[in-house]
């Protein structure tokens, strides 16, 4: 079974969840204030009848009614207030949690899952859930007029009541004749939804694209695109209709229902006046319907992502970055997770010691494991057999986090944080230390650091590459890892990285691995490996003048 799919989401309904997620207090005190509200409704309701039916004292009445419209604007005010609150309070709770949770899964995980699943449920679903909360005190308010004015009517006419509960009961078998078809629908618009966000994503990332080929732009948005929004659509609408008709006819139940009453006689006025004041709330809770039942989707739909990065990766408490004596690789395998055999890369088994003052460079084709391995041996990926000995000592689960404290890291994917925030150092001597390195790597004309924010990213590629070494270069680890660092680089600055950089970096004692295909700068490591097609194929060629014992 595919990890993603297999931690169990939580048991229970989705709505009670969601109120579940809520603060006890506040959300008894929403739920009194509306339900006040709702009393409210109904007294004045009872008072009004009572006045048309006659034989109570007027004054009392009036001021009951009166009074019965006061409580209604508070606890209407009062409980719509309190439940926006909570709405507002679960949204920033569910994202909150689920960054949390993506952060802390594992990588290849993450990797797995994709940017836009997480976007989709972190955006529309999560808001879908805090709309449902801030409409809750209508559901409820409406929902207790309903209860109320029926309890009413079996108080003064029982003969009406047992037809209104007829009447609900068939409204109920025919809402229950779609609904579960209208969840399923909801749940397929989700699922299409992430598409569309991964569809999103290539308008940007692929706008450059799109932009120099006009017909590729054409059947990106008309196909891909879409169809994507089409599908969207099509679900969601094939849910909402079902609710729509069974709005319509549970109402139109209700319209014979008062019919007969009226004009079969069946009823005293009073009963006719019940029916026709319950129209409005019924009519809005029928209303609310689709969203509380989209609701439940979304929440489903997070349960499950909740679930998929449910597992945070155990880390031991936090320990600075300490030195190491030497870092091996001893028959390390690891493998690709995919739904069939075919063509699933294996990288090893690979045997390699790194140690600290020692250049290593990493050479291979395009697609040899490169990357892959070095996502192992930083500890991104776990290795699937064989161990990482980290002083002789093998690297468990546990101590993973120890391993990556040891690497500062420029992958060439790399990403670059607008700020400088946890790296160490206090801000003025942090802007200070990264001002140096900036003008070290020759961009103080470009950028500058203030209050640990980096005054732009608008810059080149080889630029951005630079800016990801100054922070490889605070971060200060004791194992410096680089894929196709130098790539982007002008000819000058390239000789400048392999010629004085590496060189300053051996020579404080740090270890380099680069992955590189400048074959003009091998002479510059201490060892040169080879990857083929995931394995090791040439020995070590062992530099005799810097070898370490
Ligand atoms: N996320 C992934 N999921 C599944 N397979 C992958 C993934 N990333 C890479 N691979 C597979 O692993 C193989 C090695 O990829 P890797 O990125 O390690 O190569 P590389 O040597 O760094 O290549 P390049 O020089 O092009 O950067 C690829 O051929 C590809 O089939």
């Amino acid at each position: 079974m595919h990890p993603e799919t297999s931690a169990a989401p939580p048991q229970g309904h989705a709505l009670l969840r969601i109120l579940a997620q809520c603060p006890r207090r506040h959300l008894v005190l929403a739920l009194a204030a509306s339900l006040a509200a709702a009393a409210a409704g109904i007294g004045m309701v009872a008072s009004a009848n009572e006045m048309l039916v006659g034989g109570h004292d007027p004054r009392w009445l009036t001021m009951g009614f009166a009074a019965a419209a006061l409580l209604g604007l508070a606890g209407r005010i009062g409980g719509g207030l309190l439940f926006a609150r909570l709405g507002e309070g679960v949204l920033l709770d569910l994202r909150r949690t689920l960054a949390a949770r993506v952060a802390g899964a594992e990588f290849a995980r993450v990797e797995r899952l994709g940017a836009a699943r997480v976007q989709s449920v972190m955006t529309d679903d999560a808001a879908r859930v805090a709309d449902f909360l801030v409409a809750f005190p209508n559901i409820v308010m409406n929902a207790t007029i309903v209860a109320g004015c029926l309890a009413y009517l079996a108080w003064t006419s029982l003969a009406a009541f047992g037809l209104a509960l007829a009447t609900i009961l068939g409204g109920s078998a025919v809402f229950s004749l779609g609904h579960a078809r209208a969840l399923k629908e909801f749940d397929r618009a989700g699922s299409a939804q992430d598409e569309l966000f991964s569809h999103f994503d290539g308008l940007f990332s692929g706008a450059k694209e799109l932009k120099l080929n006009r017909e590729r732009q054409d059947a990106f948005l008309r196909l891909s695109l879409e169809r994507s929004i089409e599908e969207v659509r099509a679900h969601r609408l094939r849910g909402l209709r079902i609710y729509v008709v069974g709005a319509g006819i549970a109402l139109f139940l209700v319209h014979a229902l008062i019919g007969v009453l009226t004009f079969g006689t069946v009823a005293a006025t009073g009963s006719i006046v019940v029916f026709l004041y319950l129209m409005m709330p019924l009519d809005a809770l029928l209303n609310n319907l689709p969203n509380a039942q989209q609701a439940r989707v979304s929440m489903g739909r997070i349960d499950r992502l909740m679930a998929a990065v449910a597992a945070p990766e155990p880390v031991l408490a936090r320990s600075p970055a300490t030195g190491f004596r030497e870092l091996r690789l001893d028959h390390v395998r690891h493998r690709y997770f995919r739904d069939s055999e075919d063509g699933v890369f294996t990288l090893g088994p690979i045997d390699l010691t790194f140690r600290p003052g020692e250049v290593v460079i990493l050479i291979g084709g395009n697609g040899s494991g490169k990357t892959t391995l070095a996502k192992v041996l930083t500890g991104l990926y776990q290795p699937d057999s064989g161990a990482i000995l980290l002083d002789g000592v093998p690297v468990t689960e546990l101590d993973r986090d120890r391993l990556r404290r040891l690497f500062s890291a420029v992958f060439s994917d790399f990403h670059l944080f607008p700020t400088l925030d946890g790296l160490s150092g206090p801000g003025a001597s942090l802007d200070a230390e990264a001002n140096a390195l900036i003008a070290k790597l020759e961009l103080a004309h470009k950028v500058s650091v203030t209050g640990g924010v980096l005054s732009t990213r608008a810059l080149s590629q080889g630029q951005r590459k630079r800016l990801a070494l100054v922070v490889a270069y605070l971060e200060d680890r004791p194992f410096y890892l680089f894929d196709e660092w130098a790539a982007d680089q002008d000819p000058l600055f390239r000789e400048v990285f392999y010629r004085r950089l590496l060189p300053e970096l051996r020579a404080r004692g740090k270890a380099v691995l680069a992955i590189s295909h400048d074959d003009r700068y091998f002479d510059v490591a201490d060892r040169c490996v080879k990857l083929e097609n995931g394995r090791l194929v040439a020995a070590e060629i062992e530099r005799p003048s810097r070898a370490h014992a």
